[in-house]
């Protein structure tokens, strides 16, 4: 469905993304992980056709996308900057969206529209950012696009909505499969969705794996600081926390199984693919607590 090679996005002197390369297979759903500033909006706006690249290849159902109908008309992209006109009310706007997208599903959309109480005469300027982002939801999952986009679409969901939302996409997905980008900052919440993860670090696609690779790429250490210190030094290090005098804990990289019979005086811990990302991504050794050693 998608293929990029070394792509690269300059807005004036600032690199949004630099050698992205990556491919994405039709019908999957894969979240778009990345820190703040990472490049996650301004890569899925290039898949969408609504930038231009700077150099590199991209290719989406085998089209340039900028200025592609066939992928504007295939594709839509849900975000909380959707700039929907507010002189139509919600059924308005639906029904202007029901017209562009040929697998529309009015049913769906209406039936989602009373399971969330929005109430269909309502303006998208009086909704609430939970209840706008919902809308904005409804319209991805009624689209039925065969590309759909979601850019942070939880934005403003309170937690009870979070979860239906994922419920949905899920349920909607298997009755309808398409591929589907997700990008969201809550890992943990989306991981049993998702078949594959894109972490994009430091404006490159710094891993493309399943979740389940991604949770066994790090691993916790724990033990006396000597047993430790032994360890790690056949690894690279991500963290290393002084849990009590003498005694550390150390998060590593991993490629490959660690024995416990073999380090009987370490314990192991494996990371939820939340934290793992958080470490493979952490900007400095030592987190925030570097910021006020000493201060
Ligand atoms: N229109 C723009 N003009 C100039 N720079 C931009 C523009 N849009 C984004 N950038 C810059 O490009 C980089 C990547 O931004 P982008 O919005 O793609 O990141 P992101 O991963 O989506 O971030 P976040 O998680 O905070 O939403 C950032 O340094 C940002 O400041």
């Amino acid at each position: 469905m998608i293929k990029c090679e070394n792509l690269s996005k300059k807005y004036r002197s600032t690199h949004a993304l630099s050698n992205l390369s990556c491919v994405i297979k039709e019908n999957t759903i894969t979240g778009v992980i990345g820190r703040n500033g990472a490049g996650k909006t301004t890569f899925l706006k290039l898949i969408a056709g609504y930038l231009k690249k700077t150099t590199g290849e991209l290719r989406v159902m085998d089209e340039n996308p900028f200025n592609s109908l066939k992928v504007s008309a295939n594709t839509i992209f849900i975000d909380d900057q959707m700039n929907l006109p507010t002189s139509l009310d919600l059924e308005e706007l639906l029904d202007s969206f029901s017209m562009f997208y040929r697998n529309w599903n009015d049913s769906l959309a209406k039936e989602l529209m009373a399971y969330f109480q929005l109430p269909q005469k309502a303006y998208v300027q009086n909704l609430s950012k939970g209840m706008l982002s919902t809308f904005h939801a409804i319209i991805g999952f009624a689209a039925r696009c065969p590309l759909t986009i979601y850019d942070e679409p939880t934005t403003g969901m309170d937690a009870a909505v979070r979860k239906d939302f994922y419920r949905a996409l899920l349920k909607d997905y298997l009755a309808f499969p398409r591929t589907i980008l997700l990008s969201s900052h809550h890992l943990d919440e989306i991981e049993n969705l998702l078949e594959d993860v894109l972490i994009i670090h430091q404006q490159h696609a710094f891993l493309h794996t399943s979740v389940s690779e991604l949770k066994e790429s790090v691993i916790g250490v724990k033990g006396e600081k000597g047993a430790v210190d032994r360890f790690i030094l056949m690894h690279e290090k991500l963290s290393y926390t002084e849990t009590m005098p003498g005694f550390v804990m150390a998060v590593v990289k991993m490629s490959g199984n660690v024995f416990q019979s073999k380090h009987p005086d370490l314990t192991f811990t494996n990371l939820s693919a939340n934290e793992a990302f958080v470490y493979v991504t952490a900007p400095t050794e030592g987190g925030i607590d570097r910021v006020f050693t000493g201060s």
